[in-house]
């Protein structure tokens, strides 16, 4: 899952989230709109002073965070009908008790051998995705019904290709890909998926369902349908032994263990403009935004090369050793690695492929570094121009550097911030090449070292980690109170979600 959910556009500001202690005159008013598209198109023409006194009676930290200020109250558990009867962490817990990392449900339920009612008019169905034709039915509902920004611009637009790649991971299973279709008319109407993966959530690793792409068609929403559709994953995954899941929203329900903040990085400035994704800043000039935007023709470092079969070893010790430092994170093993980074595509089908990786080889044939990311569209909805967005996403990266056992802490993060801008700063060439109108990231990993100076600027989309049936303490997901990058303390999430 993941980001146009809740208005991912960029707004270019380093300092939108330390909005807290500002007084809101009019100029601030103005500024705190150009940072914010939904509130600027929420308060479009009213004059400026109505503005800032609109903004007044608004909390700023509302305002800072993305979330909604009206609306349901995140701490109010009994508005949560459906997920106050779930085992997950609540609202009305204690904020600061000590958690120990456990089970919420004490006992395993008996779980049911028969999937529960469906609509009237409707009917479960397991997809099968090595079925083309199924797989681009979930394609096509995804494709008119996914995920949007808070205006309505942009939709997700997962590609088959993507679909059978983040669906048919190692250890995949036909059932847990649940379909929902019209009786009369056989129709893909909604869709729930679920991949096994390995998670350790600090000491503990668990075998988890990483449960992704909840989808209903617009026609069917609001009809509690979708705690149907979480009770019937639920249902098949504990038929499996399953217990647990991870899964992430935009949405904020009980109760994130993580919260990340999206960045945008600017690739083709002007596309972004005219498509209503990116802000012209109120002191800057489209010419100006183009050249901050520019990117060399070539990368710099020396021994990067395309990821190739032969270094999936390396790689996953790399990586393995990389991702040991997070509080969060997947555990893989050979198979998953050369599933995740090695693309499958062909090299007459470019046009559908989906990851992209790349190492850094030493003179003695040592992996030292390596870095990835997927493709990912968003379709413009209703832009006579461009149809789509060509994002790029950044996905897992290892480094060395990270790893070196005698140098102290803050020396580490010295040099591993150093190495970090350089090899992102060649992922930016590379996705440029590719033709990525923009590279997007979360403040997860180490991000948070180079964020700010490879010129991504901060989005207004936020991304909530979920565990389900597992308690454990907050995870910080690399933004401070105010929304801010908190390059001090990072992020302890490793876990990257599609
Ligand atoms: C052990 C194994 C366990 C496996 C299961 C682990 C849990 C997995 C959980 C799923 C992880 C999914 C990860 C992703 O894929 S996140 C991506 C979600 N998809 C979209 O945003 C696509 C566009 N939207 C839609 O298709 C619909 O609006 C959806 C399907 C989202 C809701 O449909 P609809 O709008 O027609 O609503 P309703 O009347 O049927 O139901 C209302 C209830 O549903 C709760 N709701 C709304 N949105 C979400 C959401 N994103 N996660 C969890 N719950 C959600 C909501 O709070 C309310 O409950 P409560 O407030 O009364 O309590």
């Amino acid at each position: 899952m993941a980001p146009p959910q809740d208005n991912d556009k960029p707004s270019g500001s380093k300092d939108k989230g330390k909005a807290k202690e500002k007084v809101i005159d009019a100029n601030t008013a103005d500024k705190l709109l150009s940072l914010n598209p939904a509130l600027a198109n929420e308060f479009a023409g009213l004059d400026r002073n109505s503005v800032a006194k609109l903004l007044k009676e608004l909390k700023l930290q509302e305002i800072a965070t993305g979330l909604p200020a009206g609306g349901k109250n995140r701490k109010d558990m009994a508005s949560y009908k459906f997920w106050a009867t779930q085992p997950v962490a609540r609202f009305d817990e204690p904020e600061n008790a000590p958690v120990a990392d456990g089970p919420v449900q004490a006992e395993n339920p008996v779980v049911p051998t028969e999937s529960s009612a469906m609509l009237e008019g409707f009917e479960w169905v397991t997809m099968d995705l090595d079925d083309e034709a199924q797989l681009k039915e979930v394609y096509e509902l995804l494709t008119g019904h996914y995920v949007e920004d808070q205006e309505a611009m942009f939709r997700f637009n997962y590609s088959a290709s993507f679909l059978d790649w983040a669906l048919k991971s190692p250890g995949w299973l036909k059932q847990w890909h649940v379909g929902v279709r019209a009786s009369k008319s056989r129709k893909l109407v909604a869709f729930i998926s679920g991949i096994p993966v390995k998670l350790r959530v600090r000491e503990k690793v668990l075998n988890v369902s990483e449960i992704n792409f909840l989808c209903i068609h617009k026609k069917l929403r609001e009809k509690r349908l979708a705690p149907v559709l979480i009770k019937e994953i639920t249902r098949r995954c504990n038929l499996e032994g399953i217990w647990n899941a991870i899964y992430t929203a935009g949405i904020v329900l009980p109760k994130p263990v993580s919260t990340c903040r999206y960045y945008h990085r600017s690739l083709d400035w002007s596309k972004l403009y005219k498509v209503g994704f990116s802000p012209l800043p109120h002191n800057s000039t489209p010419a100006r935004q183009v050249a901050r935007y520019l990117v060399p023709k070539d990368t710099k470092l020396k021994g990067l090369r395309e990821m190739k079969a032969e270094d999936i070893d390396q790689v996953l010790d790399l990586l393995s050793r990389y991702l040991a430092r997070f509080e969060m994170a997947p555990e893989f093993d050979k198979k998953e690695i050369e599933h995740w980074f090695l693309s499958r595509t062909a090299a007459d089908k470019q046009e559908d492929r989906v990851v992209w990786t790349y190492v850094v080889e030493n003179d003695q044939g040592k992996i030292t570094d390596m870095f990835s990311f997927y493709s990912l569209e968003s379709s413009v909805i209703g832009n006579k121009e461009f149809k789509v967005v060509k994002a790029a996403y950044l996905f897992y990266y290892a480094s060395e550097t990270a790893l070196q056992a005698d140098k102290s802490e803050d020396e580490i993060k010295k040099d591993l911030k150093v190495r970090l801008n350089e090899l992102i700063g060649d992922a930016l060439v590379l996705c440029k090449r590719v033709g990525f109108d923009v590279l997007n990231a979360l403040t997860l990993l180490d991000n948070t070292l180079f964020l700010e100076k490879q010129k991504f600027g901060a989005g207004d989309g936020q991304l909530h980690y979920y565990l389900f049936n597992w308690r454990t303490a907050f995870i910080r997901g690399g933004v401070d109170e105010n929304n801010a990058i908190d390059e001090k303390n990072g992020s302890g999430i490793g876990m990257v979600m599609l």
